[in-house]
C-alpha cells in the first residue's frame, strides 16, 4: 500500500547541494508554505512567495522564506508549491497549472482524494496540464498557523506522502520527490484513498480526541486546572490548532473518519458500563484489557524514518530558568560526544526552574549523567 523511497532513489543525484534547481513559487504563505520557503531558501534555492493576504506574504518574506513575487512579474518556475487551505487547494492548483505551462505543481493539503477528484473533473484542465500535478502531504505540522510560526526544519525526518495519480508524468513525480528530499523529509508513495484512510486514524482521530478532551476543561474550576501536569498537556497540545483548517480537513475526509469514531464510541460505552459497577465480576479484567490494548497500540507507533519503535533512555536535569542555560547544557551534551535523540522542557509552575529531559540511546544515560554531574549540573535521579 505504501512505499518509502530510498534516498538514492529520490532523484537523479547530482553534485549540486539540492535536487531542485529552482526557481520555486510558493502559493499560500502560512505556516506550511513559509516553512517550505524557509527550508528551500536555506538550501540555497530561489523562492518566490504569493498569498492573497498581504500580511502573510510580508511576514513570510521577513522570516526569510523567499521574495514576494511582484505583481505582473513574469516567472517560469520549475515547481509551484500550493500551500493554501484544503477548500481552495484544487482551485489554486488548477490556476497554477494554467499560469505556468512548464512548471510541476504540487499541493501539500492534508486530504488528497477530494482534491484530486475536483482536479480530474475540472473542465479547464487538459491531460497535459494534469500530468504536471502531483498531490503530496507532509506529515509535519504545528498547532500554530501563519508564517510567523514557520520552521525551515519542520519536515526533517518526517514522512511526506506522495499521492501521484495515474496520469502524472515521471518528471512531475521526480520533482515532487526532489522537493521532499531537499527539505529532509522521507518520501512515501501511496494512492490518495489509502492516504486518506491512514490519516483519518493517525492524524484526524488524534485531533478530534484532543479537542473533545480539551473541551471538557471549559467548565473546570481554576483550582482544578492549576493541578494540570504532563498528562493533560501531552494529550491536548493539538487542541490549540486552528479550527478553520480542521473544519475543512474533517469535512473533506468525513467518510474515512466516521468508522474510527464509531469504534471509539463502542469502547467508551464499554468503559462507562464497566465503571458504573467496578466491583462486578470481570470489571477489573475488562479495564486491564482496555489499558493493555492501549499499551499494545502505542508500542506500534514507529520511530522516525519508519524505523521500529525505539525507547530512549532519559536523563533529567534541573536548570535555572535564566537566559543561556539550555544552550550551555546542549553544548555540554554535544562536547560529551553523546547524540541527543530528543529534548523536552517543562517549567515548574510558578518556580524559576525548569526540568529538561534529554533522550539518549539506551546504555548512554549513565555516561551522560556522570559527565553532567562532573560539570555541576543538577541531574535528577
Ligand atoms: N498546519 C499543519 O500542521 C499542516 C500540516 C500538513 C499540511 N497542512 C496543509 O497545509 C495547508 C496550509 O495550512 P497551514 O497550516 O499553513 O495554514 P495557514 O492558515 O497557516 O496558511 C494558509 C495560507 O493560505 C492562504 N490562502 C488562503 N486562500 C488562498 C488562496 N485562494 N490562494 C492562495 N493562498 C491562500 C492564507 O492567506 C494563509 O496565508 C493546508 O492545506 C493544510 O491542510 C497543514
Ligand atoms: O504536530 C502537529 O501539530 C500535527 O498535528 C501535525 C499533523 C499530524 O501529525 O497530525 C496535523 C495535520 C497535518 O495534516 C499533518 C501533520
Amino acid at each position: 500500500m505504501s512505499e518509502v523511497f530510498k534516498d538514492d532513489d529520490a532523484a537523479a543525484a547530482t553534485s549540486a547541494a539540492t535536487y531542485l534547481v529552482g526557481p520555486i513559487l510558493v502559493v499560500g504563505t502560512g505556516l506550511l508554505g513559509a516553512s517550505v520557503g524557509l527550508g528551500l531558501t536555506r538550501a540555497g534555492l530561489e523562492v518566490y512567495l504569493q498569498d492573497p493576504s498581504p500580511s502573510a506574504q510580508q511576514i513570510a518574506q521577513d522570516v526569510g522564506a523567499g521574495r514576494i513575487l511582484p505583481v505582473g512579474e513574469k516567472l517560469s518556475p520549475e515547481l509551484v508549491v500550493c500551500a493554501a487551505p484544503p477548500d481552495v487547494t484544487a482551485r489554486v492548483v488548477s490556476q497554477a497549472l494554467r499560469d505556468y505551462p512548464h512548471a510541476v505543481v504540487v499541493d501539500i493539503a492534508s486530504v488528497k482524494s477530494s482534491i484530486l477528484n475536483q482536479l480530474l473533473a475540472d473542465p479547464q484542465l487538459t491531460s497535459e496540464q494534469l500530468s504536471r500535478y502531483v498531490g503530496t502531504h507532509p506529515m509535519s505540522g504545528r498547532e500554530k498557523s501563519g508564517p510567523a510560526a514557520a520552521r525551515g526544519e519542520l519536515f526533517v525526518a518526517n514522512p511526506w506522502v506522495i499521492t501521484a495519480h495515474d496520469g502524472a508524468s515521471e518528471r512531475a513525480i521526480r520533482t515532487a520527490r526532489s522537493l521532499v528530499a531537499d527539505l529532509g523529509g522521507v518520501p512515501t508513495a501511496m494512492d490518495p484513498l489509502s492516504h486518506d484512510h491512514a490519516v483519518a486514524l493517525v492524524s484526524h482521530m488524534p485531533q478530534i480526541t484532543a479537542s473533545l478532551l480539551a473541551s471538557r476543561l471549559l467548565n473546570a474550576e481554576s483550582s482544578q486546572l492549576a493541578l494540570a501536569g504532563n498528562g493533560l498537556r501531552d494529550t491536548t497540545r493539538i487542541a490549540a490548532s486552528d479550527p478553520r483548517l480542521w473544519i475543512q480537513i474533517l469535512a473533506h475526509n468525513a467518510p474515512q473518519i466516521v468508522g474510527h469514531l464509531e469504534g471509539m464510541q463502542e469502547d467508551i460505552d464499554r468503559l462507562i458500563s464497566t465503571l458504573k459497577d467496578p466491583s462486578a465480576d470481570g470489571a477489573l479484567l475488562d479495564l486491564a484489557e482496555l489499558f493493555g490494548e492501549g499499551n499494545a497500540g502505542h508500542a506500534r507507533i514507529p520511530g522516525k524514518h519508519g524505523a521500529p519503535p525505539q525507547s530512549f533512555a532519559v536523563v533529567t536535569v534541573l536548570v535555572d530558568d535564566t537566559p543561556g542555560q539550555i544552550a550551555r547544557l546542549l553544548k555540554d551534551v554535544g562536547d560529551a560526544n553523546i547524540n541527543l535523540e530528543d529534548l523536552r522542557m517543562d517549567h515548574a509552575n510558578g518556580r524559576p526552574v525548569g526540568m529538561v529531559e534529554i533522550s539518549v540511546l539506551p546504555g548512554k544515560e549513565a555516561e551522560l549523567e556522570q559527565v553532567l554531574q562532573n560539570l555541576k549540573w543538577r541531574v535528577v535521579k
